[in-house]
């Protein structure tokens, strides 16, 4: 029976096992920090849940517009809605650690074995070394192929340092028992502006420094702009163009100083600079596997390290760091490695989402990719405001874009912007991956109203004809 060992129990790890052990290899598990990783216990389960408040908070401030008012007990109209932070932040931790113990019980269920403590690799021995939490003792694990999943952490400056309680990573707003009175978040990726939304939906004062011209560099720039133009509807101050020096507390201010001199003053600050990868301390070097020069990991599209029987998967290889691609490579890698059959990882079909209010989804080639050459495509973009069902619910800000090839009109990509565009970016992602065109969209029945009608228009009028 082969052996595998895998260091990191996040969705790069614990979903490697399931189909290691499912392909018939015993399989060991060494895990530091909790089944499920950062991602169950720190960031992308606690952010979500977070969010789900923060977005029906915002989903009641079009109550009125949809006639609902609320009174209090005596019949007053009551008009202000709050959000008890400590409730809401019981609930986000509860939701983690259960979902944690869930995996926990189904990789042991499945006989999985389950180390609890840090591993590393011994590559003369050719095996794994775990230092166990329990009793800081250490344990050889023998193996004949090993997977590193061991994710990636917050990246902080000497310069800005967090403390906790008032100048904090994503890992440590869920300790807040107060809604801060003026969240500064620096950092406009994809995890800054989602906490910067999501402490304006539930009621904070938010100045979001940002970097670039615009908010999510990385993502299509309508979609960006329609969303930057939301928050600052909403009161969010952007500061573009805008690098963040230092971070410092005085009490209970903190003052966030620019790299041109200025100064924001706020109660509390996230900082949202990127990752940076845990592959320090794991022996990688003696291993002779090969690092890029952020530190990630470098591995090729079956998951393989540059070491024979060393594979790694997930946020300590760097690219798109999503839950979803990290399970898929873990699992592409057990399948390399078990002999099953393996489909290599094709980053043109991964959809994701940004969970801001308005979320933005997206799919395959992008539009930047169509305007710098890279790839020759049509787009078209129509705007939500127009949709019936838009209308009927109030939503007002938004539009679904479609990428199809111009000769064959096949679908090659797709952003969506409006609520929920994260299950609306599904029959466009389902488009992608299995090569369907513009007029397949456009002739399959979608319901009257409904938002995904936009999506068909939109095929619709990519149709060409002869
Ligand atoms: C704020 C935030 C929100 C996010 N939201 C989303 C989202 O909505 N959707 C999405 O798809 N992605 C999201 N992501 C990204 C997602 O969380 C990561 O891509 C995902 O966690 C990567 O999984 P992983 O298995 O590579 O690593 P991780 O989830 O980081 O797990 C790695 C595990 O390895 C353990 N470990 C590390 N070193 C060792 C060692 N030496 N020995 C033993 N164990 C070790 C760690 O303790 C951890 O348990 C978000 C990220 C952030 C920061
Ligand atoms: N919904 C999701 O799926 C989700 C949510 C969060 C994160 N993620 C993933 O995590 C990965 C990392 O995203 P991220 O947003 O954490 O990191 P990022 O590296 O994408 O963004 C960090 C931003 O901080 C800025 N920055 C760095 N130093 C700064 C300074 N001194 N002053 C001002 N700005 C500064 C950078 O210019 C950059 O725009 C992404 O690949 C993303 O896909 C996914």
């Amino acid at each position: 029976m082969a052996r595998v060992t895998i260091i990191g129990g996040g969705p790069g790890g614990y979903e490697a096992a399931l189909v290691a052990q499912q392909l018939g290899a015993e399989v060991t598990v060494v895990d530091r920090d909790g089944l499920g990783g950062s991602a169950v216990l720190t960031d992308c389960v606690p952010s979500k849940t977070l969010i789900a408040t923060a977005e029906l908070m915002s989903d009641m401030t079009l109550a009125r517009d949809l006639g609902i008012h609320f009174r209090d007990h005596q019949g007053d109209p009551a008009t202000e809605l709050y959000a008890d932070l400590e409730l809401v932040n019981k609930r986000v931790k509860l939701l983690a650690l259960a979902q944690s113990s869930d995996i926990e019980s189904r990789l042991a269920r499945r006989g999985i074995r389950i180390v609890k403590g840090t591993g590393r690799i011994d590559a003369d021995k050719r095996q794994v070394v775990a230092t166990r939490a329990e009793d800081g003792g250490e344990e050889a694990i023998e193996n004949d192929a090993v997977l590193i999943a061991t994710g990636a952490r917050p990246r902080v400056l000497p310069t800005a340092q967090p403390d906790g309680e008032r100048i904090l990573t994503w890992e440590q707003v869920y300790d807040l028992d107060d809604l801060p009175s003026h969240m500064i978040v620096v950092g406009s990726g994809v995890t800054g502006v989602e906490f910067a939304s999501a402490y304006l939906n539930l009621g904070s004062q938010v100045t979001l420094v940002s970097s670039r011209d615009r908010v999510l560099p990385g993502e299509d720039a309508d979609a960006a702009t329609v969303l930057q133009d939301v928050l600052e509807r909403q009161g969010m101050n952007i500061l573009s163009k805008s690098r963040m020096e230092s971070v410092t507390r005085s009490g209970d201010v903190v003052t966030v100083k620019l790299t041109d001199g200025r100064e924001v003053t706020g109660s509390h600050c996230i900082l949202a600079l990127g990752s940076i990868p845990n592959t320090e301390g794991l022996g990688l070097e003696d291993a002779g596997i090969e690092l890029d020069e952020g530190g990630f990991i470098r591995t090729d599209k079956v998951s393989r390290t540059s070491a024979y029987g060393v594979y790694a998967a997930g946020d300590c290889t760097g690219g798109f760091m999503l839950a979803s691609t990290a399970a898929m490579a873990g699992r592409i890698a057990m399948r390399h490695f078990l002999g099953d059959a393996v489909i290599p990882m094709d980053l043109k079909e991964v959809a994701a989402n940004v969970f801001t209010s308005p979320e933005i989804a997206t799919v395959g080639y992008s539009q930047a990719q169509v305007d710098s050459g890279e790839v020759v495509a049509e787009t078209l973009r129509l705007d939500l405001k127009g949709n019936p069902r838009a209308k009927m619910q109030g939503i007002s800000d938004g539009f679904v874009k479609l990428i199809s090839r111009p000769g064959t009109g096949v679908v090659i990509g797709g952003v969506v912007v409006g609520p929920r565009a994260s299950e609306l970016i599904h029959p466009i992602a389902l488009a992608v991956s299995t090569g369907l065109t513009v007029d397949q969209i456009a002739n399959t029945f979608t319901v009257y109203p409904s938002i995904s009608g936009s999506t068909a228009e939109v095929a619709r009028r990519l149709h060409h004809v002869e």
